[in-house]
């Protein structure tokens, strides 16, 4: 390439930043002497093997350093449900009175905090600049626009909790739980209702947000549609949030039958 349009000063710029990224990059290798053990090895069964497709074989070579012995990693749960159905509150109770093994997945949010909420516990909250950063990045296993705020699962944020060892519970609607089965249908999904549509209605009013005739008219309809389609889809167990204590020994008998691999 011909340099010589280049400024001269951009030039020494550009030298010290390169040098600067040498040096850095040596360094972290002669820390890391494992590094080198680890690629000559792969390199040497790939010589070895000479597997058709490359990236497959490093797809399982690799996949070793994820195990380590005994570690049991377990399927989040997706818990989907009309609004005053009880997510919320079932969530919260199922990981205070079980918080050796189910932990909350907490949602990314643009929307600004209300009064009251804190960074980490309810939300993390974040500019919508950094929130759509996250999405070129393909950070979020699935998000929304919701009254134009965006809201998404952070697949990192995720992992950490599968990593260690916890069932994630994650509270996603429908139609993101749909994205979410596409790519996991493995993954457990609960539907969650209140035992009639007049107990979904008394719950939405008593709630301590006042919500209008017009808004809970709006939240009934959607619920409605929600139910209907949780019933089409198929992947979904019924949990009916009646008696709230019941409802939470209900939930533990579930996951008891579906995580027959850990202690209870
Ligand atoms: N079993 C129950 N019996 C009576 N009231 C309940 C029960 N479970 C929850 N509630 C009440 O119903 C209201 C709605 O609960 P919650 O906010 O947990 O619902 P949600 O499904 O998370 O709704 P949203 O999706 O709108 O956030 C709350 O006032 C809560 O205290």
């Amino acid at each position: 390439m011909d340099n010589q349009g280049f400024d001269s000063e951009l030039r020494t710029y550009y030298n010290d930043v390169k040098t600067q990224i040498k040096n850095e990059h040596s360094e972290y290798i002669k820390k890391h002497p494992e590094l080198r053990e680890i690629l000559n090895d792969f390199l040497s069964t790939v010589m070895l093997e000479k597997p058709q497709d490359v990236y497959e074989y490093a797809q399982q070579y690799f996949s070793y350093f994820n195990i380590e012995k005994d570690k049991i990693l377990l399927k989040p749960i997706i818990i989907s449900g009309p609004s005053g159905a009880g997510k919320g509150t079932l969530i919260n109770m199922i990981v205070q009175q079980h918080s050796d093994k189910f932990q909350k997945s907490i949602s990314y949010t643009s929307r600004k905090p209300q009064r009251g909420e804190t960074h980490g516990v309810e939300y993390y909250f974040v500019s919508r600049e950094e929130f759509e950063k996250e999405i070129a990045k393909n950070s979020f296993l699935e998000f929304c626009v919701y009254q134009g705020e965006y809201y998404g699962t952070h697949k990192g944020k995720l992992e950490s909790i599968i990593q260690s060892c916890k069932i994630a519970i994650l509270e996603i609607d429908v139609q993101g739980a749909k994205k979410v089965h596409k790519e996991h249908p493995e993954w457990n999904y609960l539907f969650l209702n209140a035992p009639s549509l007049e107990e979904l209605e008394k719950r939405m009013k008593a709630r301590g947000s006042q919500l209008t005739e017009l808004q809970i008219d709006e939240r009934l309809k959607i619920a409605i549609k929600e139910i209907d389609e949780s019933k089409k889809l198929g992947f979904y167990q019924n949990l009916v949030n009646d008696d709230l204590e019941e409802c939470v020994e209900q939930f533990i008998k579930i996951q008891k039958t579906k995580y027959n691999d850990i202690k209870w």
